[in-house]
């Protein structure tokens, strides 16, 4: 049986006192790859937020990981954020250390102690994105798309059940895009679940997969046209 690892029923995303989507019934399973797209202003960012408990889930049910988004408090968020890899269009990097030094503190501030593990662990990552040779390097020496996967890299690094990708290919130049999209997939099919918010439909349709739409306040499953 598959495992849910995100559930929405009839619930109504806010952006304060204006609701951006209503009756949203989402179902995603561990293991699937799911776009959301939608026009700009369409809602897929406050969807996004609601599910790393940026906006507060008021009305209808939703439960991410074992979390309950309607009871979540403020306590919980730390702890949901360390079950979920969120990655952003503009990388988030802390720009005044090297990539290994960037990762390094993550695993700190999420509590790990022991030295030869978080080596190792900042290693292993690396390796996945294809950047274990430029740890030493500083985000400004590094290219848009090598600043996306040290980003990719720092998801990973508490093992997420649940990557949440919020326009990660948006400033990225077509080419580079497909790299990026190309990392996201291996990790896919290494087990990972993610969840890609994206106005890029060519790459929708290089790689095909569950989509997702938001339109005038709704969400819906559609079904992607072959060849
Ligand atoms: N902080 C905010 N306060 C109030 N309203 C907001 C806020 N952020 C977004 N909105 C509104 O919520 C609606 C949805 O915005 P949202 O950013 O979720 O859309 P989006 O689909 O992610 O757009 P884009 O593709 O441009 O990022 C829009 O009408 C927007 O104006």
């Amino acid at each position: 049986m598959s495992e849910t690892i995100l559930q929405l029923k009839d619930a109504s995303i806010y952006q304060g006192e204006n609701l951006v989507l209503s009756n949203v019934n989402v179902e995603i399973n561990k293991g699937e790859f799911v776009y959301l797209i939608g026009k700009t202003g369409t809602g897929k960012s406050s969807f996004m937020k609601t599910l790393y408990g940026d906006l507060p889930l008021n009305e209808g049910e939703g439960f991410i990981v074992d979390y309950d988004l309607k009871t979540l408090k403020e306590k919980d968020i730390p702890f949901l954020r360390r079950k979920l890899g969120v990655i952003f269009q503009d990388f988030k990097l802390l720009i005044d250390r090297t990539v290994n030094d960037n990762l390094l503190f993550v695993l700190k501030a999420t509590g790990w102690k022991d030295k030869d593990k978080m080596t190792a662990k900042v290693e292993e990552v690396l390796t996945k994105v294809g950047m274990k040779t430029k740890g030493f390097k500083f985000p400004h020496e590094l290219s848009g798309g090598e600043q996306q996967r040290v980003a990719i890299a720092r998801a990973l690094l508490n093992d997420p059940e649940l990557i949440l990708a919020d326009e990660p290919t948006g400033n990225l130049d077509p080419q580079t895009s497909v790299e990026v999209m190309k990392v996201l997939q291996e990790i896919n099919k290494n087990g990972n679940t993610i969840l890609m918010a994206t106005h890029d439909y060519a790459l929708l349709l290089k790689y095909p997969s569950k989509t997702l739409k938001c339109d005038e306040n709704q969400v819906y499953e559609v079904v992607q046209r072959k060849g």
